[in-house]
């Protein structure tokens, strides 16, 4: 599923809280790679180009929780003015009178940056009161924080349980790398590895065995593979305890038919310093004792560079050398000179973030290849094959071959005949739905034919709010499925919380009346939903799938793929008190595992299931953004212009 992005959003006007990754590093104030901060500013410039208020949260380094003036974000805030060529307000506060009298003095096309998100002990555990306070600031958080994206943190992850979280173009662009390397790469695929340790890597070398043509690997981890082929390294860096994980790389990597391509010589010295005699020696001649291995030689630079030649995918993770000492680059420089060669030729190549990042940058070829990653970890936690929860937080688009969308209103005893006509002669002039979803109204009984008669032109649908599940006969003050179908409705509300509590209507009565409303054509809406005590007695699941099983009672596949679900909390409707996007996603993720109990996975993954609960036009892109949350059953604003808005946020948010 594609994520949401802030093209997909109206930001005119909106308080924007932007998760931004300014962990740069600081040395006597002075930050010494701006990278990260000159990464995010297509972001920040177009959400403030908008007409946003842009409110800047990051962290810096790891301060545990206490405030502590090194870890300030104050020479980020002065940089980034300087290449905003914008006035970038600074506050030294993480939340508190200060921070709110600063947002509230903010003007569309302003920024403003609050102190390190670290000095809350609350954002590392992902806090949700601290998390909800955030939100509170903002209508719309934008998550641009690719290289945090493996912490799920209250700034960047749980924040998005409150408001609408979408992506910026930095995340955008690292995900698009990122998953093309990882799922559909152009063959042949080569994927170079280096840096530090084996330890790091084993995740990626694993998940990438499955895909990649060649792993060429370089940097001290080639001493543990050498090592485990029984290979003298002397005293070069070896992971002991991975000699055996290095021989099953090995065995799985010939079992696969993966290329993997060690190093035939090495440079090496006796300690790692700038200037020290250094020698070249042969892998097969053995490293002698008190030497140790610190680049790949020029021999294994030519087999490297061969491999390398003909890639049309390349990821690139780890140094191939202390590349830190000139002494010691020359293997890293040449690598990354050949990777930039068969980027020229089409190749795509992606270097994960840290060090190899630094590299590509220290020899001036950070441009020259298609996509140098702002995150270290993230990028292979990413390769790994691993959920990143700063990726899952983000909203999804909404995709058109799983299942319909729906905008349903339901008027309940509300609009009389005159104003009926009047309110949907105006919805049938200003909903546009471009075929990506079905929009309803549900008058009472009384309007129905009217209301019918004047949207019959155009695509909205028209739904009873209750049925009897007798054909005819002596039913004072009922309705039945023929009078419907006779005007020309399409669908039927039941089993709405208003029925099942002031009326009294049981699971057997609405599971009648389910049947009786499939077998005439009709399609029925089926709501379900807890009340408080029940909520608070955690009992939100036993109810919600009662009420399910025993409506669906009886019912064939066939005959229950008609359904249409609304979950609708007891607590939320009418109080004001929506069910926030993840509470509600819970409960829909809930139901649709439960129908896959009761039928099976195709019928879960095609049953539209809306939810319904003070939606608002504020709430509903938190709401709608969610994976299993496929529209809403609106009450009281479906009975003014806001259902007009909530059907433009759902046109924008569907592929
Ligand atoms: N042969 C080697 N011996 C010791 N250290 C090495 C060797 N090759 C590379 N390194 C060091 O590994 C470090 C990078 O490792 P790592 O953090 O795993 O890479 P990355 O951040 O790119 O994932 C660099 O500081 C580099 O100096
Ligand atoms: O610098 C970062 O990670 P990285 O060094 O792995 O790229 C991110 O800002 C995350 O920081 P953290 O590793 O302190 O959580």
């Amino acid at each position: 599923m594609e994520k949401l992005t802030i093209k997909d959003v109206d930001l005119k006007g909106k308080k924007v809280i932007m998760r931004v990754d300014f962990n740069v590093p600081i040395k006597d104030g002075k930050i010494t790679d701006e990278t990260r901060i000159k990464a995010a500013l297509d972001t920040i410039q177009y959400t403030l180009d908008k007409g946003a208020k842009v409110i800047l949260l990051s962290h810096l380094g790891r301060p545990k929780g206490e405030k502590n003036p090194q870890f300030s974000l104050k020479p980020v805030a002065d940089r980034l003015g300087e290449l905003l060529n914008n006035k970038v307000d600074f506050v030294d506060e993480t939340r508190g009178p200060k921070v709110e009298k600063a947002v509230s003095e903010l003007k569309d096309g302003e920024v403003l940056l609050i102190e390190n998100t670290r000095f809350e002990k609350g954002e590392t555990k992902n806090d949700p009161e601290l998390a909800k306070y955030w939100a509170s600031l903002a209508d719309l958080h934008v998550n641009d924080a690719f290289g945090t994206a493996h912490r799920a943190h209250a700034s960047n992850v749980g924040i998005a349980n409150y408001i609408p979280s979408v992506a910026g173009f930095l995340m955008e662009k690292e995900i698009e790398f990122l998953q093309k390397a990882v799922e559909n790469p152009e063959k042949p695929y080569v994927v170079i590895l280096g840096g530090a340790k084996v330890s790091d890597k084993i995740g990626v070398i694993n998940n990438l065995l499955n895909k990649a043509d060649k792993i060429l690997i370089g940097g001290a981890m080639m001493f543990t593979f050498l090592k485990a082929l029984g290979k003298n390294v002397g005293s070069s860096l070896v992971e002991e305890d991975k000699l055996n994980v290095a021989k099953d790389i090995l065995e799985n990597a010939k079992a696969k038919g993966v290329e993997i391509v060690l190093p035939v010589d090495t440079v090496i010295a006796q300690k790692i310093e700038a200037g020290v005699e250094k020698k070249t020696v042969k892998i097969d001649d053995g490293i002698p004792e008190g030497w140790m291995g610190l680049d790949i030689g020029p021999e294994s630079v030519s087999l490297f560079k061969e491999k390398i030649s003909d890639a049309k995918t390349i990821v690139w993770n780890g140094p191939m050398g202390v590349f830190e000492i000139d002494d010691f680059a020359f293997g890293t420089e040449e690598v990354a000179k050949a990777i930039a060669e068969v980027t020229k030729k089409g190749c795509i190549s992606i270097i994960g973030g840290g060090d190899s990042a630094a590299a590509a940058e220290k020899f001036g070829l950070a441009d020259e290849f298609s996509h140098v990653s702002t995150g270290g970890g993230a990028s292979l936690e990413f390769l790994e094959g691993k959920e990143l929860p700063g990726i899952s937080s983000i909203n999804e688009k909404k995709n058109l071959n799983e299942r319909k969308f729906i905008l349903a209103g339901n008027w309940k005893m509300n609009k009389t005949n005159t104003e009926a006509v009047e309110f949907v002669s105006k919805l049938v002039g200003q909903i546009k739905t471009e075929d990506k979803f079905e929009v309803i109204v549900c008058p009472p009984f009384t309007a129905l034919e009217k209301v019918r008669d004047i949207t019959s032109s155009s695509n909205i649908k028209v739904g009873a709010q209750n049925v009897y599940y007798e054909d005819k006969g002596a039913y004072t003050g009922e309705i039945s499925v023929n009078i419907l179908k006779d005007i020309g409705v399409e669908y039927v509300i039941l089993g709405h919380s208003e029925r099942r509590h002031i009326f009294q209507e049981s699971d057997e009565l609405i599971n009648k009346k389910l049947k009786k409303v499939i077998s005439s054509g009709l399609t029925p809406i089926l709501c379900v939903g807890e009340q408080l005590e029940e909520r608070e007695k955690g009992l939100t699941f036993n109810v919600v799938e009662r009420q399910i099983k025993e409506a669906f009672y009886g019912l064939t596949e066939e005959e229950a793929k008609t359904i249409i679900i609304a979950y609708e909390p007891v607590w939320a409707i009418g109080t004001g008190k929506v069910a926030t996007p993840n509470q509600a996603q819970e409960v829909h993720k809930f139901i649709r595992d439960l129908l896959k109990d009761i039928f099976n996975e195709e019928f879960a993954k095609k049953t539209t299931i809306l939810y319904g609960g003070s939606i608002k036009p504020n709430n509903y892109l938190g709401l709608f953004g969610k994976p299993d949350i496929d529209g809403g059953l609106v009450g009281g604003a479906s009975l003014t212009e806001d259902f007009v808005e909530l059907a433009d946020i759902m046109k924008e948010i569907i592929e």
